[in-house]
């Protein structure tokens, strides 16, 4: 969806409008950066359908914003570190312009994708936080292998794992990746009521890891609440 808007003079401003399930203020809960407030800006639709996604609510439900609404509604938290998540964001066409707005506003920006699609569609001073698909999500297959060349050290990635399966499945990933992560941007993360954080410690600690383990902080801070935290 494209707004035109008009100056006078020649000059004409092409700007995007987005389709936004959710923009909220929270404890980042996941990430290198959980612990830190940070407003978030939930797009609407995702091209997967992971078995343990606990965000199904922003498949199709959202409100049409121009670029300059969604950046004005951020601005009110007074808070430097945004993230855009979803649903998947690097599907709406509008959110390059979206996170290089951000940027140009002095904020962090953190964008979370699923890895199906490119991750340069986005700005490379964004941390792109890109989950490695699992075989138990059942979208592994999806994984788009030619975004492991794309990433920069100020990057991150993330496997959901909900077996000792999804377990061995990223030790071998992450053997056959170029070493550009440091081991603290290397996420592993338990699908939350599904395997027990316990046993995910075990497994990454016998086989010496070289990554950082992480508990949805949001879901300890609030465990009833499944939107907007
Ligand atoms: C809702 S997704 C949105 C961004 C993008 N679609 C993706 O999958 O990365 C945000 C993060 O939540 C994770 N997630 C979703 N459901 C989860 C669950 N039940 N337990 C743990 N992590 C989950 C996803 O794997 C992803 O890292
Ligand atoms: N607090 C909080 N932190 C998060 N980090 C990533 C999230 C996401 O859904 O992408 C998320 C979320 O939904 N809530
Ligand atoms: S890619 Fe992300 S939003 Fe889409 S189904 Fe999977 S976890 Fe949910
Ligand atoms: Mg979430």
């Amino acid at each position: 969806m494209t707004n035109l808007v008009l100056f006078t003079g020649s000059s004409i401003l092409i700007t995007m409008n987005l389709t936004v399930n959710e923009i909220f203020y929270s404890i980042q809960g996941e990430s290198v950066h959980a612990g830190l407030p940070c407003v978030f800006v939930r797009l609407t639709g995702c091209n997967l359908r992971c078995r343990y996604c606990d965000t199904r609510y922003a498949f199709n439900e959202g409100s049409t914003m121009a670029v300059g609404q969604i950046l004005d509604r951020v601005a009110s938290f007074g808070c430097s570190l945004v993230e855009i998540t979803g649903g998947e964001p690097l599907l709406q066409k509008g959110t390059p312009e979206l996170a290089t707005a951000l940027l140009a506003q002095g904020h962090e920006v953190l964008v979370e994708t699923n890895g199906s699609l490119n991750i340069d569609r986005v700005d490379r001073r964004c941390s792109r936080i890109m989950d490695i698909k699992c075989p138990s999500s059942g979208e592994a297959s999806k994984n788009d292998a030619d975004n492991l060349a794309r990433l920069t050290a100020n990057d991150q990635i993330k496997f959901v794992i909900g077996d000792e399966d999804d377990f061995r499945f990223a030790l071998q990933t992450l053997d056959r990746m170029p070493d550009v992560l440091p081991r603290d941007r290397i996420l592993f993360s338990n699908v939350a009521e599904q395997l027990p954080p316990d046993l995910l410690a075990r497994w990454m600690l016998d086989a010496h890891i070289r990554a950082r383990m992480q508990i949805q902080l949001h879901t300890v801070i609030w465990p009833n609440r499944d939107c907007g935290v």
